[in-house]
């Protein structure tokens, strides 16, 4: 990595008390250089280093203007998109507690209770620019299930972004590799004229996380009908234009 030193592996000398996966965690926050560069650059969390790299490469937050910031607590990715655009006004959810960010209004609730939209489209005011979907669901440590977990959430926040982008806006979300990702990749290709996956350095290589950039958003009118927009929601099920 090229964004953070590296220092000699630290060890936990005192184990008492903890479980073998609770000690290689702390080991692992303790020798991270992201978990130290953002101490020292006053961010929230490692992950806004996988937003800066993104921006780097997809060009992706200067010049926003609304911005929606799905699963948003600590705050690390909100805390980026406040410095690259700070003008941009952004809206953001989690069902934990976040501290204030100026500029930034932010909802304690479930993305996927079915006021959760509603109440994230009259906080923005408008149509957004970008959207972004750093949510992944609590695991239960069975994979497939996992992974159906997050994917659902992604699937909620690709058709949230489909419903609340302006033409030519982003949608950014996490999804882990697996079974349903080429659903997901229809749907998407469908509104947007270009669509990528990413791992930024800062994704641990060992997480089966990745991004997906849809960028060029086709507008409201690209594809079918709210009805079919709709149905397809309701079945969850990935749709193409015709
Ligand atoms: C990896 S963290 C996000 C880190 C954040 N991007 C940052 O830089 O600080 C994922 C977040 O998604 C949230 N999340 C998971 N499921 C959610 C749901 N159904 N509704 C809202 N937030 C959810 C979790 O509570 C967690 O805080």
């Amino acid at each position: 990595m090229s964004r953070a030193g590296r220092n000699p592996d630290k060890r936990v000398k005192n184990t008492r008390g903890r479980t073998a996966s609770s000690t290689r965690w702390l080991e692992r926050q303790l020798n991270d250089p992201y978990v130290k560069q953002a101490k020292a650059e006053g961010y929230r969390s490692r992950a806004a280093y996988k937003l800066i790299e993104l921006d780097e490469r997809f060009g992706l937050i200067r010049g926003a203007q609304r911005v929606v910031d799905l699963g948003i607590a600590p705050g690390g990715w909100s805390q980026v998109v406040r410095k690259l655009a700070p003008k941009a006004a952004v809206v953001g959810i989690d069902l934990l507690p976040t501290e204030p960010i100026e500029g930034v209004t932010i909802f304690q609730m479930d993305f996927m209770d079915d006021a959760a939209p509603k109440a994230l489209e009259d906080a923005l005011g408008g149509k957004a620019d970008l959207v972004l979907s750093d949510m992944a669901a609590n695991t239960v440590g069975h994979k497939q299930t996992d992974h159906l977990r997050t994917m659902g959430l992604v699937e909620a926040a690709a058709w949230f972004a489909i419903e609340n982008l302006a033409e030519g806006g982003t949608f950014v979300a996490k999804v882990l590799a697996g079974g349903t990702d080429s659903d997901l990749l229809a749907l998407l290709k469908s509104h947007f004229k270009t669509v990528k996956h990413a791992k930024p350095p800062a994704s641990r290589k060992g997480s089966s996380e990745w991004y997906v950039v849809a960028q060029g958003f086709k507008g409201q009118n690209s594809c079918p009908t709210a009805d079919a927009t709709r149905a397809a929601r309701a079945g969850r099920t990935a749709l193409d234009c015709p």
